[in-house]
């Protein structure tokens, strides 16, 4: 036993905050003792529309909760440049995120990095029209304001 508290690790865009991102930065959470998070940087953001609020401004957001220890703005090339410096224990990835579990742990080893991989659950609506998604969010606020 170390006695360093137990980190987990989560990341994402996190463009405009919603209560999906805090549903899986809650499990996160409850899957360490210290929740690190990393933003991706805007010009990684590459499967989907690029956000629209700054990389230091989603950053900043992120790290003002008061279930997130720190988060850290990503690396503009190597992703795991950040990950080394974090050392989790765990990284939980997100119900939907594109990344490949068994990649993501080969890379791991690859570099002797030692971390679980696990992914989070998705929360469904609780009520009519409550808003899961920075894209359904945008494409609302086109309807009323576009
Ligand atoms: C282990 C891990 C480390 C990552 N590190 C970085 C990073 O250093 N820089 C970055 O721009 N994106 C990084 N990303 C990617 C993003 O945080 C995010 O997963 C990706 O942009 C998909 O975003 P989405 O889940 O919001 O769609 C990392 C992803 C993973 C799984
Ligand atoms: N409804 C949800 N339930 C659980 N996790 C979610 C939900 N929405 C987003 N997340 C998680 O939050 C993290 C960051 O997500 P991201 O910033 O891509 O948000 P998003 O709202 O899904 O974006 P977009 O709608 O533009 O695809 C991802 O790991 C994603 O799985």
């Amino acid at each position: 036993m170390s006695g360093e508290p137990r980190r987990a690790l989560a990341q994402g865009t996190f463009d405009i905050l919603h209560p999906g991102h805090l549903h899986y930065l809650e499990e996160a959470a409850d899957r360490g003792e210290e929740l690190h998070v990393i933003v991706s940087r805007a010009k990684n953001v590459t499967h989907k529309s690029a956000p629209v609020c700054p990389d230091r401004q989603r950053r900043d957001m992120v790290g003002a909760l008061s279930i997130v220890d720190e988060a850290h703005l990503g690396h503009p090339e190597d992703f795991f440049v950040p990950v080394r410096e974090i050392d989790p224990d765990v990284i939980v990835l997100g119900f939907d995120q594109h990344h490949d579990d068994d990649a993501i742990r080969t890379a791991l080893r690859d570099r002797g990095l030692d971390a679980e991989v696990v992914r989070a659950s998705a929360r469904e609506p609780r009520y009519d029209g409550e808003l899961l998604s920075t894209k359904e969010i945008v494409a609302k606020l086109v309807e009323r304001h576009g």
